[in-house]
């Protein structure tokens, strides 16, 4: 994919290890050492990498967030059972458990906490009320300012399910949380560094029932391997990077990022993330020292990490095996990160060390430098107004994270030796030749490209005339089809009437031939009557001298009477027009000689 980079071993670049920082036990909060006091080192000609364990020994800063209650919390009137006090103080929190509850003097004792800071999200009258901005501005942006120095930095949020935990890091579209005000906090002061030139990446995955995945990658099933450098830094081998220009290409990676994570419907919350996500921007800057000619390289990670909710088996109840098989591995991550951070805690206090069983479970050893070693880390508490159990024991953790102390170190490389720093201004300045180079051949490509332009403004428009004839030609040969298909519904009408007609004609005839020729049987039947008598008569007539004058004359006058008669001469003539009938052509669209009209419109 473009743009990807594949991770490298989160290497820190002081050779100080995690077991040196971890003898440091110091309590007392100190600030951070600024970038401007660090030491420069002498001007060298031999090349140096400058390691400096400089660093600043810190608690692991703890924040409690109550949340807001829940609509059907205030349906059911739910008692808010956490407190914070009325003066402000925002070290303070207090639980009370609710009196029906109560079973003993001691259990209705209130639980008094005091951390580095507490927030209350429910009441907004409230002089410890937070909004979402505000855990930024108090929380968040500390963290950007530590990577900016130089410093591995981690947000950390832990709670019940349903504390809260996704709503604080990520928030919604109108009240974001800190995962995307961080980021946008940390790309805007970069863009205004400009004597700094710096490269942001991030990545971003889930462990979920024990084994990490890319949630950047579409592939989302492909299982990802923890390794360790020889720094003893577990990273994870093939997780993808991807470098951040600005808000939107940070906005982009981390929605796709939530797309891909697993959650689910539980008994707590109608979407439960079941699975831990761990967002890590990469920071790398260099800058150059004019004092000594020296360049320094500062690389930090800022991780910002959303735990799985933990789960009390009662919370569970009625749900189905997978829910309840993620609820335990969930819970078994976290009694291993409890009982890391115990050890930690522990060791914070006391001569002897510990062995830390990171690698219990993946959470503890991917977090190993954020929750022991080399970084500056808050874990932001989540706990619900109205479940006092859960909240008094996401509070003991907290006390108990609050003992550790983490060594964060200034993660720097000075480069000192003049003839390197030449050399690499020398290759960067060829690379930006070369980049410049290119960006006037593509000028003038695209100046070619314009004046191609304007001469296939021509080409252009016969393309626009060519295309309209043809629309043309279109329309004509639309309307020479209609009128074909009303010319052959015209003409087989008419042969319809045609037929009609010459079925009636010959109908007649037909009917007036039988006439006839009934009547020529009759006359033919006459006729031999006729001729029968005739012979008789002329028998008569050869012995008779007088009949025979008589009947001389007689027949001519007969001969004339026939001859006028017509019968016979009909009779030809209706046998005529029958042949004629006979012998009418069949009709086709060529005889039809009115075509002139269609084509006349086709022309049109
Ligand atoms: N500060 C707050 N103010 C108001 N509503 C909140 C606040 N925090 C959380 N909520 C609401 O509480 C519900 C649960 O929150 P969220 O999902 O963040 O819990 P979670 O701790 O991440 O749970 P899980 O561990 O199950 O993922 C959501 O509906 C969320 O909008």
């Amino acid at each position: 994919m473009a743009g990807m980079v594949k991770k490298q071993p989160l290497r820190v670049l002081s050779p100080v290890n995690a077991s040196h920082d971890l003898n440091v036990r110091m309590h007392k909060r100190s600030k951070s050492t600024p970038l401007s006091s660090i030491n420069s080192n002498k001007l060298s000609h031999r090349r140096s990498q400058q390691l400096l364990p400089k660093g600043d020994s810190t608690n692991i800063e703890v924040v409690v967030r109550v949340r807001g209650l829940l609509e059907r919390e205030k349906e059911h009137q739910h008692e808010c059972l956490a407190h914070t006090p009325v003066d402000g103080d925002y070290h303070k929190i207090s639980l009370v458990p609710k009196e029906s509850s109560a079973q003993s003097k001691k259990y209705r004792e209130p639980k008094l906490f005091e951390f580095d800071r507490c927030y209350n999200s429910f009441d907004d009258t409230s002089a410890c009320y937070a909004s979402q901005f505000n855990v930024f501005k108090n929380t968040g942006e500390k963290m950007v300012n530590n990577t900016l120095e130089g410093f591995n930095s981690c947000i950390l949020a832990y709670g019940q399910t349903g504390s809260g935990k996704t709503y604080t890091m990520m928030g919604s579209k109108s009240n974001p949380g800190l995962i995307p005000l961080v980021c946008k906090d940390l790309l805007n002061k970069l863009n205004k560094m400009t004597d700094t030139k710096h490269e942001l990446t991030l990545s971003f995955f889930e462990i979920y029932q024990e084994t990490a995945y890319d949630l950047l990658n579409d592939q989302k099933n492909q299982k990802l391997r923890v390794r360790e450098g020889t720094d003893k830094i577990p990273f994870l081998e093939n997780l993808s990077e991807y470098p951040i220009a600005g808000t939107d290409d940070a906005q982009r990676w981390i929605n796709k990022g939530i797309n891909h994570r697993t959650t689910a419907v539980t008994n707590l919350n109608t979407e439960s993330s079941r699975s831990h996500s761990i967002l890590t921007l990469k920071l790398v800057q260099e800058k150059f020292n004019p004092e000594n000619s020296s360049i320094v390289k500062l690389t930090s990670n800022l991780r910002l990490v959303d735990l799985a909710g933990s789960e009390k088996s009662i919370a569970t109840d009625g749900l189905d095996a997978k829910r309840l098989k993620e609820g335990n591995k969930i819970n078994k991550s976290l009694t291993t990160l409890g009982r890391v951070l115990t050890l930690l805690s522990e060791n914070s206090h006391s001569k002897n060390n510990v062995l830390i069983p990171y690698r219990e479970s993946m959470l503890t050893w991917l977090l190993k430098d954020n929750i022991g070693g080399n970084s500056k880390t808050t874990m932001v508490a989540c706990i619900s107004p109205t479940d006092f159990d859960e909240s008094l024991s996401t509070l003991r953790f907290a006390t108990i994270t609050s003992k550790i102390c983490n060594h964060a170190i200034l993660n720097e490389e000075s480069q000192t030796d003049l003839n390197d720093v030449i050399e690499k201004y020398e290759i960067e300045k060829q690379d930006l030749l070369e980049h410049i180079k290119n960006l006037e051949s593509f000028k003038s490509e695209m100046e070619d490209s314009v004046a191609n332009l304007s001469v296939n403004e021509n080409d252009f428009e016969e393309l626009q005339n060519e295309i309209s004839e043809k629309k043309d030609t279109i329309r004509k040969l639309n309307n020479y089809v209609s009128w074909q298909n009303k010319y052959i519904e015209t003409i087989s009408f008419q042969s319809k009437i045609k037929e009609g007609k010459l079925k009636k004609n010959f109908d007649n005839l037909k009917n007036a031939q039988e006439k006839l020729l009934t009547d020529y049987v009759v006359q033919q039947q006459k006729n031999a009557v006729n001729d029968k008598l005739e012979n008789e008569f002329l028998e008569k007539l050869t012995n008779d001298k007088d009949l025979q004058f008589t009947t001389v004359q007689k027949i001519d006058e007969l001969i004339l009477q026939v001859e006028d008669l017509s019968i016979l001469k009909h009779l030809n003539n209706v046998q005529d027009d029958l042949d004629e009938i006979a012998n009418l052509p069949i009709m086709s669209s060529d005889d039809e000689s009115d075509s002139d009209y269609w084509w006349d419109e086709k022309d049109d």
